[in-house]
């Protein structure tokens, strides 16, 4: 039909010239794109279906052109939005073997995930700076009842502090008793429990390197490690 009065039809695809894009070919022609006049299918529905990826034939890149014999009459307006079909866009020179070098990369790669940090909410009172309180006022948060914190402490005597009431761990050297820390541990009881009666620098390591934990349990400490 070729009544300039009618607004049903204009042309509305760009006229692309390959040469001026930053990367040509990378959108697909106008010509590829196949517009389905279903107003009797998919009522309602916009669909626009997903690209190919790479691989297909010439064949599946064909361009077809559906239209409903009737609904070119101006009388017969389709309000339903037509269904855009993006055909495949042929393989692009080296991506394919990019996307290989990529998966191989990541298989081979030598770097290690980082560990999933999971911090626990803390208790009302229980937050880093209830724990920086408790440390300036508690009188005895180590436990020592009077003995000194130069001593030094066997593995042996470590081992035996393992329950939740009373928890003993190395860290760098140093024996520490974590106990009163236990419910102020941003990565929770359980996880600090692992440290219970045994040397934990690796596992402290593992998580948080940058944690300065002999600030955090300067008080807590109960001696240093004899390790003989
Ligand atoms: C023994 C002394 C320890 C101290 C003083 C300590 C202290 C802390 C602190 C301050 C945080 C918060 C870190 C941040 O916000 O960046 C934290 C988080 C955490 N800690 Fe510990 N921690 C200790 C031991 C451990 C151990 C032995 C484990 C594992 C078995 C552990 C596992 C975690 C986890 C999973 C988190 C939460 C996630 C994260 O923030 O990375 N901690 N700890």
């Amino acid at each position: 039909m070729d009544d300039a009065s009618d607004f049903t039809f204009c042309q509305v695809g760009l006229q692309v010239i390959d040469d001026q894009l930053e990367s040509p070919k990378s959108i697909p022609s106008i010509a590829e794109i196949a517009l389905e006049d279903n107003h009797s299918k998919d009522v309602g529905t916009d669909k626009i279906a997903s690209t190919k990826q790479c691989g297909s034939s010439v064949d599946e890149t064909t361009t077809k052109v559906a239209r409903d014999g009737d609904s070119s009459s101006s009388e017969f307006v389709n309000l339903q939005p037509p269904t855009i079909k993006l055909k495949a866009l042929p393989e692009q020179a080296g991506l394919k073997d990019i996307r290989d070098t990529a998966n191989a990369l990541e298989k081979k790669s030598p770097i290690k995930k980082p560990v999933v940090r999971a911090k626990v909410p803390f208790e009302k009172g229980y937050s880093q700076m209830d724990w920086l309180k408790l440390t300036r006022t508690h009188p005895d948060l180590a436990g020592l009842k009077g003995q000194s914190n130069r001593r030094l402490v066997s593995m042996e005597e470590v081992r035996q502090h393992k329950t939740e009431g009373s928890t003993w761990t190395v860290l760098k050297g140093r024996v520490y008793n974590i106990s009163p820390y236990m419910k102020f541990h941003p990565g929770g009881v359980d996880m600090l429990m692992k440290a219970a009666g045994k040397d934990c620098t690796s596992l402290f390591n593992k998580y948080h390197a940058w944690v300065n934990a002999e600030f955090l349990l300067e008080k807590c400490l109960v001696g240093t490690l004899d390790d003989n």
